[in-house]
């Protein structure tokens, strides 16, 4: 299948920050992708060095196997940024228009707002959005110029349950017709409703690229916490904490951590078992890997 964007043996430097080390992806015709992973892990790095905002420090990065800067291949993308700042006396119409303007075949704009369940509101001042419609206005002239790829930068941040849905909508509609996405995400649900294939990214590295069933099971780890006077060796932590005499363990296998303290032979008290929160496992996993890579 022919790849949109590729990146290979990626690093990208911010003075001594290394935003990205060794990053290699491709991202496929008509994939929907979920690019995931906590905060300053790399995920909006990667997005401006496909779509051409940056260069690598070192590597190659293609967008439809030319040079992401290249203005004739990029007039084939549409871009959100996390961050859009609208003017706030421009009308909804005219924002869109133009931003088809730009384009020599573009989508009707009235079907475009309708999708983005922005539908009644062209006349409409941006002053006069709500923070949700708002940001599906930032969203919805990516998809104007009729392009084969997509990069959103969290596209739903800030969105309740209505709004994001209402922007799923338009963004599975773009990917049913054939479109490739990638998309960046804080939340393990929002990719896990719209990406086939979801990409883990962590301290600029890519952690694990599978299936989301394949992710969850990578990233569904649990927090074991109990008190202890004495911490014994126990097989399968990721990250361990001892706070005011807690013992504080990530794990992927709770039952198994449980039936080894026990063997253990180790007192203990207040045994307490919760989901590890997506950061958690996200650091779970980097600090995994770290040791492996050790
Ligand atoms: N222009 C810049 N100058 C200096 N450092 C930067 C710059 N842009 C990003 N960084 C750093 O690079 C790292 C990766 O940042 P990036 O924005 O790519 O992460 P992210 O995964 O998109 O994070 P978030 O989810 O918070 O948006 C962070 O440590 C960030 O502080």
């Amino acid at each position: 299948m022919t790849v949109l964007a590729r990146a290979i043996d990626v690093t990208r430097r911010y003075g001594e920050v290394r935003a990205l080390d060794g990053v290699s992806l491709d991202i496929r015709a008509g994939e929907l992708v979920g690019l995931l992973g906590p905060n300053g892990a790399g995920k909006s790095t990667l997005i401006n060095l496909f779509t051409g905002l940056r260069r690598p420090t070192s590597g190659t990065v293609e967008l439809l196997g030319g040079a992401p800067g290249d203005p004739v291949l990029r007039r084939g993308i549409g871009v959100t940024p996390q961050e859009t700042g609208l003017p706030e006396s421009q009308r909804v119409g005219e924002i869109v228009s133009f931003v088809a303007a730009h384009f020599p075949d573009h989508a009707d704009t009235a079907e475009l707002l309708a999708r983005f369940g922005l539908d009644g509101l062209a006349g409409r001042q941006v002053g006069g959005l709500s923070g949700g419609q708002r940001r599906r206005l930032g969203v919805a002239p990516a998809f104007v110029g009729r392009p084969w790829k997509v990069f959103l930068d969290e596209p739903t941040t800030g969105l309740d349950v209505e709004g994001r849905r209402a922007l799923w909508d338009g963004i599975r509609a773009f990917h049913e017709e054939g479109g490739t996405v990638l998309l960046t995400s804080h939340y393990l649900e929002e990719v896990e409703a719209l990406a086939q294939r979801v990409v883990v990214v962590g301290h600029g590295r890519v952690l694990a690229d599978g299936t989301m069933r394949a992710v969850r099971g990578m990233v569904g780890t649990r927090r074991v916490s109990f008190a202890c006077d004495r911490l014994p060796e126990l097989p399968g932590v990721l990250a361990a904490e001892r706070v005011d005499g807690r013992a504080d363990l990530v794990v992927s296998d709770p039952d198994r951590l449980v039936v080894e303290l026990v063997r253990s032979g180790v007192a203990f008290s207040g045994l307490e078992i919760r989901p590890a929160t997506l950061e958690e496992a996200f650091l779970a996993l980097t600090a995994s890997k770290e040791t492996v890579d050790a």
